[in-house]
């Protein structure tokens, strides 16, 4: 036997097989991504939830969906890897339907992609699961041979932002409604349980705070608070605020405008390590000119601050969704402590109260 052969032999009988399955595994999982994108954009869990709260027959989604009837074992098919990944359910009916004696039910995930709930994550679907995502796995391997900023750069010859800001295609929509529903989301975890977070000011700017979700809802929670929403032209320049709340056009790269507290919720994994130390620096200014002694709370994510396998492994994903897209990354803690640092705060607390992310506080 050939040393390589040796080699090979080392590992043996079970362990081999379960290295062929570890491989089978990866190459295929693209399949989760594909069934659920596709269950989404048929509207899937809202065919579900509009019949609930009975679990919903197989030959029942079949006719909501139009499909031809031909096709009711393939649909059963892609059911059964989106009941396997925890989409759905099977549950027993309480009198059969004919042949069948199951049907599907919403699982919590799949709440989540309900159309009409408020929280609803369906527009990160759309947003990441598009061709723009794929096409820049592909200029991968030749972007790593030129000096540009990122693959999408290498596939579309012009950054993620300065496509976003060409009217003519729809992304800039879709990217801002799935932020929209993130805002939503988010606000919702935070002003129910940590509402304290914005105890005690008497303004606020949402750096990059996108159509204002985030801003709306704090502005309703803290009707004293002066409120305002800062982003580029193209994405606030036609919005109108209400009461405690406005927008503001403008570069966070230039100046923000001065408060008490400057929110940055998931604004620096989008960009390198000197270029969050250039927003930092202006966040400190907002927050320390006119004598004021204000705080900085971001909100990212904290690599391994949760050790659960999927936790990490979703957050070593956003890394490469940022790295592909926007030539930003997901730092961990030692890499947090160090971009504070060297944009001169005294100090920071992370606290680990949204999932994969971190509410993080930094003092000037
Ligand atoms: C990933 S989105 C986050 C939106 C929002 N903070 C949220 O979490 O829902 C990043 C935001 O930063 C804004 N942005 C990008 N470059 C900017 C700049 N130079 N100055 C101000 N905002 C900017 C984008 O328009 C976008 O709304
Ligand atoms: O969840 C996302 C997705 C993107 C994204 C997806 C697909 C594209 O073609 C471009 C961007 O970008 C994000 C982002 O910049 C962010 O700060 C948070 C989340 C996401």
């Amino acid at each position: 036997m050939d040393l390589e052969g040796a080699k090979m032999g080392a590992v043996e009988g079970d362990e081999l097989l379960e290295a062929q399955s570890h491989i089978w595994n990866h190459i295929l999982a693209i399949n989760k991504s594909m069934a659920l994108k596709y269950a989404v954009q048929v509207g899937i869990p809202d065919i579900i939830h509009r019949y609930g709260p009975n679990p919903m027959p197989l030959s029942k989604l079949v006719s909501a969906l139009q499909l031809h009837p031909q096709n009711t074992p393939h649909m059963h098919r892609l059911m059964r890897v989106l009941v396997h990944s925890g989409f759905f359910r099977t549950q027993k009916l309480s009198e059969p339907n004919g042949e069948e004696d199951e049907g599907y039910v919403l699982t919590n995930s799949s709440r989540l992609l309900v159309t009409t709930n408020p929280l609803t994550l369906a527009p990160f679907v759309f947003c990441v699961l598009e061709s723009a995502f794929f096409q820049s796995w592909r200029s991968l391997p030749a972007w790593l041979q030129t000096e540009d900023r990122t693959p999408f750069d290498t596939a579309n010859g012009v950054s993620f932002w300065e496509c976003l800001a060409n009217d003519s295609t729809d992304d800039g929509v879709i990217f801002n409604k799935s932020m929209a529903s993130d805002a939503k989301f988010v606000m919702r975890i935070l002003l129910e349980k940590y509402k304290d977070v914005f105890d005690g000011f008497g303004s606020l700017v949402d750096v990059g705070g996108g159509t204002g979700n985030v801003v709306k809802a704090i502005a309703q929670a803290f009707p004293k608070m002066e409120c305002t929403v800062f982003d580029l032209p193209q994405v606030v320049g036609d919005l109108k605020g209400e009461a405690n709340f406005k927008y503001v056009q403008g570069d966070m790269f230039h100046a923000i405008p001065p408060a008490d507290a400057i929110l940055l919720k998931w604004i620096l994994h989008d960009w390198n390590d000197e270029e969050c130390v250039k927003i930092l620096k202006n966040c400190k200014e907002a927050i320390t000119g006119n004598k004021k002694n204000g705080k900085v709370i971001v909100i990212d994510m904290v690599v391994g601050n949760d050790t659960r396998d999927e936790c990490t492994e979703t957050q070593l994903f956003f890394d490469m969704m940022m790295m592909l897209m926007l030539g930003g990354k997901e730092r961990d803690e030692k890499e947090w402590a160090q971009l504070i640092k060297e944009a001169g705060y005294s100090g920071y607390k992370i606290f680990p109260i949204l999932g994969l992310r971190s509410l993080v506080e930094i003092y000037p």
